[in-house]
């Protein structure tokens, strides 16, 4: 074919693969089979190799990894990428609630999201494009990874509506993936990753894409740091905004409207945190009304509206059931 039918013919490709690629790893439905996401890869591939100059920066052959960088870039958080203050019992849950209706009244309403365990990413779009990925690193300074960014499927290489936006989630490895690759290391006489985060973390700040690319990592998104052109009332609303903007945003964040309820969630998922497909420390409660954000500011290291509540790490769980148990 002439190039101005691969042109035509990448552009299709490009969009088939791209809607392919959202409903199997954001929504985790796929849309066709393995086989048929494959050979419309390798044709797309075959053409962009035939044509290079056709390749552009959002097409889903970046999935697979370009050449390693010979190092990190640093790069500076125009919005802060703050760490969380700690809660580890209930009554640690009570006093933050007290805190918060001191400063923003009775009225005064939460979301609660699963902690995830994996390693937390700042995503930059203009105009809807992804153009830099980075790690937190000390909230105000972290490491450029696009390129090892640009190779998670779950991380949109173009939004659904083309804003200026700066996005916060967590990258992790599912607990599958985790298992998988540790065997592979065992097999190759490697020494194994301790955890999924671990292994997120080692996958993203190693210098190949190409590494990054076969480590199945996915990402989760969880807040907005800066936003052109639109306005959201609370946190709820802003996670629903980032899912109509392609981002995989997690199923079990949920609206509470009183501490109780928060304690419940709390209770629920501290126990059923084993049935998850990702490893999870916790949950993290944040007030919803972003006016209240306003209100409550921040200490010197953490958001006065937001806790992390901290599960009891498993192995002091399984030493006291063997103490109960005995
Ligand atoms: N590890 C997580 O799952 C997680 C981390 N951080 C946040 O929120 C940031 C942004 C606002 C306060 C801290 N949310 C989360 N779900």
């Amino acid at each position: 074919m002439d190039k101005h039918q691969a042109e035509k013919r990448l552009k299709e490709l490009r969009l088939l693969l791209e809607d392919y690629g959202y409903h199997y790893y954001v929504l985790d439905t796929p849309k066709v089979p393995d086989s048929e996401y494959d050979r419309l890869m390798n044709e797309l591939l075959q053409l962009e190799a035939d044509y290079p100059d056709l390749v552009t920066e959002d097409s889903p052959s970046v999935r697979i990894g370009g050449p390693p960088a010979p190092s990190f870039k640093k790069v500076a958080h125009r919005v802060p990428m703050m760490s969380l203050s700690n809660a580890f019992n209930e009554e640690d849950l009570r006093a933050f609630d007290r805190r918060v209706r001191q400063a923003v009244g009775e009225h005064v309403s939460y979301v609660c999201e699963l902690k995830f365990d994996g390693l937390a990413v700042s995503l930059t779009y203009e105009n809807g494009k992804l153009v830099r990925g980075a790690t937190r690193g000390d909230g105000t300074i972290g490491e450029d990874i696009t390129n090892n960014l640009r190779t998670v499927p779950a991380i949109p290489l173009r939004l659904k509506q083309p804003y200026s936006i700066e996005v916060r989630g967590e990258a992790y490895m599912p607990k599958a993936s985790f298992e998988r690759l540790n065997e592979a290391k065992e097999q190759a006489g490697e020494e194994k990753f301790a955890n999924p985060r671990n292994a997120a973390a080692g996958s993203l700040r190693q210098l190949d894409p190409k590494i990054a690319a076969k480590r199945n990592l996915s990402l989760f998104a969880y807040s907005i740091g800066e936003v052109e052109g639109k306005n959201v009332q609370t946190h709820f609303d802003s996670l629903m905004f980032l899912k109509e903007l392609g981002f995989k945003v997690n199923e079990e964040a949920a609206k509470c409207e009183t501490i109780e309820d928060v304690i419940a969630y709390t209770e629920k998922w501290s126990e059923r945190r084993h049935e998850l497909p990702y490893e999870i420390d916790g949950v993290v409660v944040k007030v919803n009304s972003l006016a209240d954000h306003e209100k409550l500011g921040f200490t010197a290291k953490s958001p006065r509206w937001a806790t992390a509540f901290k599960f009891p790490a498993e192995e002091v769980l399984t030493v006291l059931r063997d103490i109960e148990l005995n």
